[in-house]
């Protein structure tokens, strides 16, 4: 089967209508998928949909863990196919699939056939270190859970989008090179190849807790979620269900006929983080109103101190359709190349980050309140992270005692970032639950 198959927008509606089925598609869907203006392919709103309305359920066609580094440290490794939270001590090989395989594996999936086929296939291409779950193999899984679509699902899956990266070649380099007999067969790489390139353009990463108290993350191709296009200013929001199920919700009312589209990046991030992110990891630059605005609809968030000495104005990027624009001050006007103003911004997150990472609560609040006011102004995204940081640990705090101060603090940045959302237009988004229930 061709790896690029000339399918039409209406051919691939059809699939992704028969992947829903009964369970997922409703009667009268309130979305249609069409070409879009934006990209390629798009979803579109066929009647007036409501503020906080669910626009749809997708379920995923491939699941699998996110094995990136990060993950499988700071995350529970979870078992691999029913994704529930694997206590893991020092040793790993404890809660590895019993035949050998090495994947992580709780003992009920272990009995069942679901892991069977995969099973054989890794044990077959033999771990080059049995005895640790490799991060490299985790992310693997799902790679080779595509090869064993079947040939409807393979079809809806050769429709998605791929963007090719010589990163992407590495990811499957460094997999193939933790096993001895990982095998050669060109066709069967230029397949995982393609696969990895698939799931990079179009997986969502995401977190569910219903299968315990800790969340596991995982990463999983969702056929007509992936459908959704980018914009900075989102109409829509996603979150799992499950790890197999994604919800679509309106964060603010829908026109018929308007398109339907997430965003790909934090809402949070200044501008020049976003369009850098989108274009290294999407390959696209993203030219839409909220990345052509130098002030961000007032929230500044990209904001840094002048570097003309003795200057205490803020400075913005004068352009906005370029990745490395000048900056200039707003109070003295002087203008800064890119260069420079980049260093700057690296010096604001490296110092505010090593401190997220290594303080205490209380050690952030003064850290946040005494500190940084002195090299970074309070609209910069970064120190707006630091304090949705500080909000997220309180709430999650279940034995440390707060001061009325703290709490007081606590408060404010909550009010300061619900009124950032509110600027950008983000409506009854993901990130203002999580806020306002304090569940983040
Ligand atoms: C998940 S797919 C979205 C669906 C895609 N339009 C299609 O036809 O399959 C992601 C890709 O769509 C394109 N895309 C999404 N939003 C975009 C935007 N705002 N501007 C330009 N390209 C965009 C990029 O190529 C991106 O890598």
């Amino acid at each position: 089967m061709s790896l690029k198959p000339n399918i039409s927008t209406p051919e691939l509606a059809k699939l992704i209508n028969v992947h829903l089925g009964e369970k997922y598609l409703k009667e009268t869907p309130s979305w249609k998928v069409l070409d879009s203006p934006i990209s390629g392919r798009g979803i579109f709103a066929v009647r007036d949909i409501a503020a906080g309305e669910v626009i749809l359920r997708d379920r995923a066609l491939v699941v699998g863990p996110r094995g990136t580094k990060e993950s499988c440290n700071q995350t529970p490794v979870a078992c691999v196919v029913c994704y529930k939270p694997l206590e893991v001590n020092d040793d790993e090989s404890q809660i590895m699939c019993k035949n050998g395989c090495t994947l992580p594996l709780c003992d009920s999936c272990s009995q069942g056939n679901r892991h069977s086929t995969e099973c054989e296939l890794f044990r077959r291409w033999k771990p080059k270190d049995p005895k640790k779950v490799i991060p490299h193999i985790l992310r693997l899984v799902s790679i080779v859970r595509c090869f064993f679509l079947n040939d409807a699902q393979r079809k809806l899956f050769l429709s998605l989008q791929p963007h090719s990266d010589k990163y992407y070649m590495l990811e499957l380099q460094r997999a193939v090179a933790c096993f001895e007999n990982f095998p050669k067969d060109r066709e069967m790489l230029e397949y995982f190849y393609h696969s990895v390139c698939v799931f990079n353009t179009n997986a969502f990463d995401g977190g569910s807790r219903e299968m315990g108290e800790e969340e596991v993350r995982v990463r999983a191709l969702f056929p007509l979620a992936a459908m959704l296009n980018h914009q900075c200013s989102p109409n829509a929001d996603h979150h799992f269900e499950n790890p197999e199920t994604i919800v679509i919700t309106a964060v603010r009312p829908i026109k018929g006929g308007e398109e339907i589209v997430t965003s790909y990046t934090k809402l949070l991030w200044g501008t020049m983080t976003r369009r850098m992110f989108l274009k290294m990891t999407k390959h696209f630059e993203c030219c839409c109103e909220r990345c052509m605005d130098p002030t961000e609809n007032g929230t500044y968030l990209s904001a840094l101190f002048c570097r003309q000495q003795g200057c205490k104005g803020i400075m913005i990027p004068v352009q906005t359709k370029t990745l490395q624009p000048d900056w200039r001050c707003l109070t003295c006007e002087s203008v800064f190349p890119h260069s420079k103003m980049a260093r700057y911004q690296d010096f604001a997150l490296n110092t505010i980050n090593n401190r997220i990472n290594a303080c205490s609560i209380s050690d952030m609040i003064t850290f946040i309140n005494d500190m940084c006011p002195r090299f970074c102004p309070p609209s910069n995204y970064v120190l707006v992270e630091a304090k949705l940081n500080v909000i997220w640990r309180m709430s999650r705090a279940t034995t440390e005692v707060f001061t009325e101060e703290q709490l007081k603090c606590k408060d404010r940045y909550r009010a300061e970032l619900l009124e950032l959302l509110e600027k950008l237009g983000a409506g009854e988004c993901t990130l203002k639950k999580l806020i306002t229930e304090e569940r983040l």
